[in-house]
């Protein structure tokens, strides 16, 4: 075969990198050596990163977040790869509406996906909690509710000062989601899906919530549902994670709940995040569930597994199931190995992780080779003889042969 031919089978994926603020410069450098490793070692397909500046710094020198004509810019990639918004020095609610809500609402990215489940090697702070017995999806309505920018303040520093937040719920985006939701438990072994609200208190947008609920699980008589106010979900949470497996809720709710979820499931330090467009008109963002942790900044030893995870589900969405599972199992070799940081009761380092888990992804082959000494095609064509063998999903078994291939 020519190497054309096997050149040309190899996508190429345009990602625009938005590191921003905190930790996220040093997560996003470590999640994109992984992810140039990964395309390397598989060979299925490569990207191409754009490394977008905006973030804090950015803002205090132009007065904004994102420049005129950036978020055009930002459609023209395959996938958007972020970090973490937040600075000291800025006010939190300018910064987040500045860049994350300023990129997720435009390009109507309004599923925020959220997977938590507790990784080989690592324990959950919860007694007798199990890998297996925690492993959930969180689907967080990421386009209106409470963060729809509805509100405002007046009379401001007087006595009689009043804000408003208005939660704004439409049955459009209500459903759109619920049925995103349903489908996505519908795919999941357990096909179980949770709708949280708190229809008690809130009565007018939350009963709507309900009521779209029944109608759109009508739709679904193979996926067995329940619904949870969201006070009784925490108590439900920590004293019952078997019970649980998809848990769909309103944008603040599940913003709460999935950080829970993480620190659950050992840290918030592991969790990813996708904000997908289904419709897949807009390229869709993906960040570690975290913030930019600023006690932790330049000491190198921010949790780096939040955004390889993150970097799995990007490469899932882009159409490589195999090879997102590949990598989140790298990473959960090098957690079983120990190799872990502090907020895993660890001592690695970022740095440490990081190249803990390219040797994973290196070895992932079932060889020991160093792909760098070879030339690029010939990387390549073991990519596809390695893709074949992991179709057939023998995990565990040690590749004995992988047919080389130089043309
Ligand atoms: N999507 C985004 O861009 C988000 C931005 N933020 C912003 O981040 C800033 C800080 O927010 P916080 O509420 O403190 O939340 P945070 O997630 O940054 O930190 C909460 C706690 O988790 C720890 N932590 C976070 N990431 C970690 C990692 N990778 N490894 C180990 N430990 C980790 C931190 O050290 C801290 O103790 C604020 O400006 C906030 O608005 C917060 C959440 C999400
Ligand atoms: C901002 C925030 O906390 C989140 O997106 O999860
Ligand atoms: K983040
Ligand atoms: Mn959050």
């Amino acid at each position: 075969m020519s190497p054309n031919l096997v050149r040309n089978r190899r996508r190429l994926y345009r990602i625009a990198s938005i590191p921003a603020d905190g930790i996220g410069p040093e997560v996003i450098s470590a999640g994109i050596e992984v992810l140039e490793k990964l395309a390397v070692v598989l060979g299925e397909f490569e990207f191409r990163f754009d490394h977008f500046e905006w973030g804090s710094e950015f803002y205090k020198e132009h007065g904004k977040y994102i420049p005129d004509g950036g978020l055009d810019e930002l459609k023209k990639y395959h996938a958007i790869l972020f970090g973490s918004v937040g600075a000291p020095d800025v006010p939190d609610h300018i910064s987040l509406w500045g860049l994350r809500l300023a990129i997720c609402q435009p390009l109507q990215q309004y599923a925020n996906v959220r997977p938590t489940k507790i990784l080989r090697g690592i324990s959950s702070p919860l007694k007798n909690c199990h890998p297996g017995d925690l492993d959930w999806v969180i689907i967080r309505e990421n386009s209106e509710g409470e963060y729809a920018g509805q509100g405002g303040r007046s009379h401001i520093g007087q006595p009689w000062e009043v804000a408003t937040e208005v939660s704004i719920f439409t049955r459009y985006c209500v459903e759109r989601l619920l049925r995103f939701a349903f489908e996505i438990a519908r795919k999941r072994t357990r096909r179980k899906i949770t709708v949280v609200t708190k229809s008690n208190a809130q009565r007018n947008g939350l009963v709507l919530w309900d009521e779209v609920a029944e109608i759109v699980k009508k739709d679904f008589e193979d996926v067995e549902c329940d619904k949870m106010l969201v006070d009784a979900m925490t108590t439900r949470m920590v004293l019952h994670p078997e019970t649980l497996d998809t848990i769909v809720a309103t944008n603040l709710h599940a913003d709460i709940l999935s950080d829970l979820a993480a620190s659950l499931a050992g840290s918030v330090g592991i969790a990813p995040t996708s904000n997908l467009d289904p419709s897949r008109q807009n390229p869709s963002m993906f960040e570690p569930i975290h913030g930019s942790a600023f006690d932790l900044v330049g000491k190198a030893i921010a949790n780096p597994v939040a955004t390889f995870w993150t970097a799995a589900e990007m490469v899932r969405w882009l159409g490589h199931e195999d090879a997102a599972d590949t990598l989140l199992d790298c990473i959960e070799n090098v957690c079983e190995a120990g190799i872990k940081t502090t907020d895993l009761g660890g001592s690695a380092t970022t740095r440490e992780v990081t190249d803990a888990v390219l040797d994973e992804i290196d070895h992932s082959l079932g060889y020991d080779i160093d792909l760098s000494n070879l030339p690029k095609r010939q990387s390549l064509r073991m990519g596809i003889e390695k893709t074949k063998e992991r179709q057939q999903k023998d995990k565990g078994v040690k590749r004995q042969s992988l047919k080389l291939g130089f043309d």
